[in-house]
């Protein structure tokens, strides 16, 4: 094995062509980015790289607004980039519940949130994802979510799932990030850096179920790093 396959970090997305990255970025996603979703970001790099890119942003953003969404739930929060577009693209009256181990981070990228203005709208729960969501379910077992996004924990996207089927409503969107994992699911394992594997066996096993999964329609959107929209039909 090369010696670097232990901790190599490979260019964030899918996107191989970084020049094309640059340009997509640069035209489009800088100049329509919420002054207070610049300064998350320009923060959160100096902590890491986690947060969705912007071009996901103003997809996601895109998607709520189309959808009419109100009531919505994002299961790993960070620093609250995809949490702040969130937030932005919700009416008035919008509420997110938003789920994550770490408070840390969260309280980090609070600040922009608060100078949005759009702190109002956000439930933050510092909780194991699973562990939450059954709690959910127990407080109130109808469903009562219009989209859901999922960018926690891979190994447990799966398990995601079966909760968010109850707690999202029939026509919903559950909305999972990360699903093409650097493009590593169309590569063979030995060329994946060991410490990414486990993830791109659990995403290739949740892409085979999603695709075959009867109680919902997807699609396989090849933005960011891969998102998957899967509709709940029953
Ligand atoms: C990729 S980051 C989320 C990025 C975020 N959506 C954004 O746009 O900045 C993943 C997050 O999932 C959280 N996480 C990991 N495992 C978790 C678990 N079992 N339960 C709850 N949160 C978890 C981590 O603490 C981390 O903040």
């Amino acid at each position: 094995m090369e010696p670097d396959m232990e901790n190599l970090i490979p260019s964030k997305g899918i996107l191989k062509n970084e020049e094309l990255k640059k340009y997509i970025l640069e035209t489009m996603a800088y100049p329509r980015e919420h002054e207070e979703l610049k300064k998350l970001r320009e923060a959160t790099v100096q902590k890491s790289e986690m947060e969705v890119p912007v071009d996901e942003g103003h997809f996601l953003s895109m998607l709520l607004k189309m959808m009419n969404a109100k009531n919505t739930l994002e299961l790993g929060v960070f620093t609250g980039y995809s949490l702040l577009a969130t937030a932005l693209a919700l009416p008035e009256d919008g509420r997110i519940t938003a789920i994550d181990i770490d408070k840390e981070a969260y309280e980090m990228g609070l600040e922009f949130i608060k100078n949005a203005g759009v702190d109002h709208k956000i439930n933050f729960i510092q909780s194991d994802g699973l562990q939450a969501l059954d709690k959910l379910l127990t407080e109130n077992p109808k469903p009562e979510f219009d989209f859901a996004f999922v960018d926690a924990d891979k190994p447990n996207y799966a398990n995601a799932l079966e909760r968010l089927m109850k707690l999202v409503k029939v026509g919903g969107i559950i909305a999972f990030d990360n699903t093409l994992w650097f493009g590593f699911v169309a590569e063979e394992e030995e060329t994946v850096p060991v410490h990414m594997r486990v993830n791109r066996k659990a995403l290739m096993e949740l892409n085979k179920q999603l695709a075959s999964d009867p109680r919902i329609e997807v699609s396989q959107v090849s933005i960011g790093d891969g998102v998957t929209l899967c509709r709940r039909l029953v």
